[in-house]
């Protein structure tokens, strides 16, 4: 009898899934597992691939099983589902040949202590290689595969229109985006890039990005193209004293040094601010890294300007990371809505008068958005809104609401590849 060896790139792919959905495991912290850097570029392309693909598709892929099985597989047969997700993934929606995708998928049961399921995951998967295509094209893709609390947060901020459209785009992978130390056109060129209205270049997905040049000289960082945004918000921060008090891993603060600014960067994170300290030195920049508590940190001096990008749901953030529609909910939104109501009240004594707050989050809930930012005016704060102009974000007018605030979704500049959800509200202290 044939037995996939634990070792297979299918077989890991079962277990990382399991880290992910049995033990709220973060879909990129299983990916460094050193089993994968011992598989070829191929094979580990492929598991990152299955894994991707299989979490964005999940809530379709279960529902093709429960069409295809009278009851629920038993509890401890969670490795047997795992494999089937897999499996259906691989025939359905990547580019597996269904006699490969069917019978590796037995493989990975046959002769362990799931050996029982094998027959049972041989028929779904020939019954979804006849009948799985049609099926799949008439499910709405976008609700079943996003939970349903999400779903619901978002018909109520984005209506019913809008929540299909996000939900659309997070069943596509997202492209590379980068942002240049300088010269975006020399960079575009050298990198095979397209460069996007706002600025970012942007590259397909996959390959190695160290392997790039200009990566180990630090002419460009990995940046998506919304998350570009929220720091040249400040406006000219030449020689100003500004702080970045959510600084790590420091995308953003590093956009700031390039552009000239006396930086304070600050994380509570000691393990994170490393990672950022190794990045200021692979570009050559100087910024004061401090560890600390936003909320109960006192500055030396207060700052010209702030960037607060606050601690969030991440929910913006889905076409890079689909595992975290699984691990999120929403009391844990309206935890970290309470932090970022404590930074940012923290953040005002920070600022001198006249000063600029930009506060932003990777997050597609109001409440850790525009209902924190009406809270904190509608409480007195001394600050008033700052509204942005089409033209500080690339002339896309459909990026900023009604108040004037950033509100970018996956389904914005969906032809070039989509961007991910941030929110930015730009405000000066009055006195
Ligand atoms: C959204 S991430 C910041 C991303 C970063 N600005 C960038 O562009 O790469 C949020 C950061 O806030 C930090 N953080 C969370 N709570 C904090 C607090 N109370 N004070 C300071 N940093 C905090 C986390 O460690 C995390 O690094």
């Amino acid at each position: 009898m044939k037995r996939a060896s634990s070792t297979s790139p299918r077989a890991i792919a079962v277990d990382l899934l399991s880290m992910v959905l049995d033990k709220g495991r973060l879909l990129d912290d299983v990916l460094d597992d050193s089993r994968l850097s011992r598989l070829e570029d191929r094979d580990r392309g492929f598991v990152r691939m299955l894994l991707g693909t299989t979490l964005r598709r999940l809530g379709q892929i279960d529902t093709l099983i429960e069409h295809c099985l009278d009851k629920p597989m038993r509890a401890g047969a969670a490795g047997a589902e795992h494999a089937l997700r897999l499996g259906i993934c691989q025939l359905l929606f990547l580019d597996v040949a269904p006699h490969a995708a069917i019978s590796t998928t037995v493989d990975l049961v046959k002769g362990s202590k799931l050996a029982g399921f094998a027959k049972l995951l041989n028929a779904v998967l020939r019954r979804l290689d006849r009948e799985g295509r049609d099926l799949a094209a008439a499910q709405d893709a976008g609700l079943l595969n996003t939970p349903e609390w999400l779903w619901r947060s978002w018909v109520k901020a984005y209506g019913e229109d809008g929540a299909h459209a996000i939900a659309a785009a997070h069943l596509i992978e997202a492209p590379v985006d980068i942002t240049v130390a300088a010269d975006s056109a020399l960079w575009a060129e050298r990198l095979e890039a397209s460069v996007l209205p706002t600025g970012s270049l942007r590259r397909a997905a996959g390959g190695s990005v160290a392997a790039l040049p200009g990566f180990d000289d630090g002419a460009w960082w990995i940046q998506d193209a919304a998350a570009a945004l929220p720091a040249r918000l400040l406006g000219d921060v030449r020689g100003k004293a500004v702080a970045d008090l959510c600084a790590a891993p420091g995308g953003k603060a590093l956009q700031l040094a390039v552009a000239g600014a006396d930086l304070t960067a600050l994380d509570r994170s000691a393990k994170r601010l490393v990672r950022f300290t190794a990045n200021l030195k692979r570009l050559g920049l100087k910024a004061k890294v401090v560890e600390a508590d936003a909320g109960a940190w006192t500055p030396p001096a207060p700052f010209d300007a702030i960037l607060l990008d606050a601690p969030c749901s991440a929910t913006g953030t889905l076409r890079r990371h689909p595992d975290v529609a699984r691990h999120k909910n929403p009391a844990e939104v309206m935890k970290l809505a309470g932090v970022q109501a404590r930074l940012l009240q923290a953040a005002i004594p920070m600022l001198k008068p006249g000063g600029t707050l930009v506060y932003c989050t990777c997050s597609l809930e109001a409440e850790e958005g525009p209902e924190q930012i009406a809270a904190l005016l509608a409480g007195g704060a001394p600050l008033r809104r700052v509204p942005i102009r089409p033209e500080e974000v690339g002339g896309l007018a459909e990026l900023i609401t009604p108040e004037g605030d950033l509100r970018t979704l996956p389904c914005h500049l969906a032809s070039q590849g989509g961007m991910d959800a941030f929110f930015a509200a730009r405000l000066e202290k009055v006195s």
